[in-house]
């Protein structure tokens, strides 16, 4: 079966829009699991522009189902994870800058590191998710890094699925069937949305989780927060 982690980063940016906590994204990510999603991610950036680090420790408090903290593993970043210990962390090779998640990592170059990362994650308990391109060498250099699982950078997917489902999602499958050759978990994720996602786990259905808030934050502003929940949910079941 799929997890849906709901990405809960948009609330935030409403919410830091104005001050004050409206809305409430600690008020959200309960309802969001009350609604049936079976986790919830957060990835914080340095500016904090929409996920605080506060939020994060007040999130581990009530978070009952999966929470997966994405990011760049920089020393603030991994003092936050350690310290707050989430089912999950997902490293993203983020620059400072970046207005979103643009690349997987290069898991050959940075193999040291990543090792180095994903060993200091482990003592604490915490399964590590190395995002990646859909790139089998990048799958094969993740399982070296000792990474729990990969998380499938699925932009290109989104933006080629529209004109051809098929071609879109051909070096994803590839992807997938070396991480589970290689005995890794599947995890997908960034702009996945109503239309592209059931193709997707259709096509790749031992995906462990997929990621999703852009869109689904948005779909909630049409639909309401459970409906669209349910709607995501229904998706994933393939
Ligand atoms: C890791 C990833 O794919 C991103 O989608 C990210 O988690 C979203 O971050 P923003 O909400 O900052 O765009
Ligand atoms: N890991 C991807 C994620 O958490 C959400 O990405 P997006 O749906 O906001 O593009």
């Amino acid at each position: 079966m799929t997890k849906l982690s709901v990405n809960i980063n948009k609330i935030a940016v409403i919410r830091n829009s104005r001050g004050g906590n409206l809305p409430d994204v600690i008020e959200a990510a309960r309802r969001i699991e009350g609604f049936g999603a079976q986790g919830i991610t957060v990835h914080p950036r340095p500016d904090e522009r929409h996920i605080r680090y506060s939020d994060v420790r007040e999130l581990k408090r009530v978070v009952t189902t999966e929470f997966n903290i994405e990011g760049n593993p920089f020393d603030p970043f991994v003092e936050l994870v350690m310290e707050v210990v989430p089912t999950q962390v997902t490293l993203v090779p983020d620059a400072h800058d970046a207005i979103t998640s643009n690349a997987g990592w290069n898991t050959v170059k940075y193999r040291d590191y990543l090792r180095s990362r994903a060993d200091l994650f482990h003592s604490r308990g915490i399964r590590v998710s190395i995002f990646v391109n859909p790139d089998v060498e990048m799958v094969r250099g993740a399982a070296e890094c000792g990474a729990d699982r990969v998380e499938l950078y699925t932009e290109g997917y989104a933006s080629a699925y529209p004109s051809n489902p098929e071609a879109a999602v051909r070096d994803y499958v590839a992807a997938a069937e070396e991480a589970r050759r290689l005995g890794l978990g599947l995890n997908a994720g960034h702009d996945l949305n109503l239309d592209n996602l059931r193709y997707f786990i259709s096509r790749i259905p031992f995906t462990d989780e997929v990621s999703i808030g852009h869109a689904l934050i948005s779909d909630a502003l049409y639909y309401g927060l459970e409906r669209t929940v349910a709607m995501y949910l229904d998706r994933v079941k393939g």
